[in-house]
């Protein structure tokens, strides 16, 4: 894009200020820029301050195979879902983009060390979760790592500098998640530097596009990926590629299949699945009615009672059948550092503006069907949002040690 080009899209969206620095910018962030300008996303920019309205449907509750009918079947799940690994019909895939700036670490969230009396990094840890099926299965499984601009190059230095923590070099791919831009609340695109637009990762929704764009989808077809297991980077316990799980989702003839747990209570964090108009479909926290949340069966148990986890595991023909949908744009309110007229580096204590981001949880609702799947959540599920308090570091070094895990 040429810089007359850059004036005329942004007079026509009123961000005439984003070249304000521009004659004071070596060549290179001149260039920079333009690209970044080239790529906003102004459909979602429209969207400053209002939820863009996805139509709901009729919600009614689905019920998840629970741990009973679980352990009664797992000998036949598991026969299933070695022979799919063996056969390298399963990807895993980590959504590793964030960085662990809540936690007080200036790194990739991966980085974080969760151990006490030794190192454990949640890279680390994960890598071994997934060599545990690997081991039992005598075969390697391909793991792609989605990262960001903003951690991508750290990441694998770090990958690098542990040895890949054991895991096979030549089965790990990184890829990049695109990035969208932000604005303040008067719409206005916020600059990081004099020559960067304030951007940050597009949500992970975005997954399978940017996998896609990164040209990793041709990997995913020449090994014979069929199923690929996405999972957060920030649930410790959490099982990957877990035979029983990939086996039961292959077994239903179901084209997804998610991780849920109960909830604890009717306002415990997590999307909730359900069905809308008799079709899987997860509903964020955020997002519930008071009614749907707090809503009972005759014997008082939760109706909406099973979150999902974050683990979820798709057939790659349904992936690229649904990829070029458009999937719901969310805008969320954040801390945008961002500078100001005269060039300050402000970093603003409270949310001064927006970010848009499409979710996960939308693809369900893109799926046909969706297995739910119950774990036990103690052995399951710990996700370290914060550094104290409920889902913690301080509460998932308490689960990984009820799980064995020496710290
Ligand atoms: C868009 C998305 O995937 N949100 C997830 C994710 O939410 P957070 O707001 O990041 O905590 O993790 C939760 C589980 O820890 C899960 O229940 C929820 O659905």
């Amino acid at each position: 894009m040429t810089r007359n080009e850059a004036e005329e899209i942004l007079k026509e969206h009123g961000q005439e200020h984003v070249l304000r620095h521009f004659d004071d910018l070596s060549a290179e962030a001149q260039e920079g820029l333009l690209t970044q300008i080239s790529e906003v996303n102004w459909d979602d920019l429209a969207l400053a301050g209002v939820q863009e309205k996805v139509p709901v449907g009729e919600i009614s509750p689905l019920s998840a195979v629970d741990i009973d009918e679980i352990n009664a079947r797992r000998a036949e799940f598991e026969e299933a879902g070695y022979e799919a690994i063996r056969a390298g019909k399963v990807a895993a895939l980590l959504l590793a983009g964030g960085m662990g700036t809540r936690l007080g670490l200036d790194k990739p969230k991966g980085e974080l060390n969760v151990g006490i009396n030794r190192t454990l990094y949640l890279f680390e840890s994960l890598i071994h979760n997934l060599m545990d099926v690997t081991s039992v299965a005598g075969k390697s499984i391909p793991l792609y790592i989605m990262t960001s601009e903003k951690n991508n190059d750290e990441t694998i230095r770090f990958f690098e500098e542990h040895d890949y923590f054991g895991y096979p070099k030549e089965d790990v791919a990184f890829f990049v998640q695109e990035m969208a831009a932000a604005v303040d609340y008067d719409g206005k695109l916020l600059l990081e530097e004099p020559g960067r637009l304030a951007t940050s990762p597009n949500g992970n929704g975005g997954w399978f596009s940017s996998l896609k764009k990164a040209g990793l989808l041709e990997d995913v077809h020449k090994r014979g990926v069929e199923w690929i297991n996405i999972f957060a980077v920030d649930n410790v316990l959490q099982r990957i590629c877990d035979p029983a799980f990939v086996g039961a989702t292959i077994l239903s003839g179901k084209v997804s299949g998610s991780k849920v747990v109960r909830k604890v209570d009717a306002y415990e964090k997590m999307g909730v699945l359900c069905l809308e108009d008799g079709k899987p479909s997860v509903v964020e926290y955020y997002e519930m009615s008071k009614e749907m949340a707090e809503s009972t069966d005759e014997k008082g148990d939760l109706l909406y009672a099973f979150g999902v986890i974050l683990n979820y595991i798709f057939r790659v023909d349904k992936l690229e059948e649904i990829v070029g949908r458009h999937l719901p744009v969310h805008v969320v309110e954040k801390k945008i550092p961002y500078i100001d007229e005269a060039g300050n580096l402000i970093k603003p204590e409270s949310p001064n503006g927006y970010k848009f981001e499409t979710l996960v949880v939308d693809m369900i609702r893109m799926m046909d069907d969706n297995l739910p799947y119950e774990v036990v959540r103690e052995k399951e599920f710990a996700p370290i949002k914060n550094l104290h308090g409920v889902d913690s570091l301080d509460s998932a070094r308490e689960l990984l040690e009820r799980n064995g895990v020496e710290l």
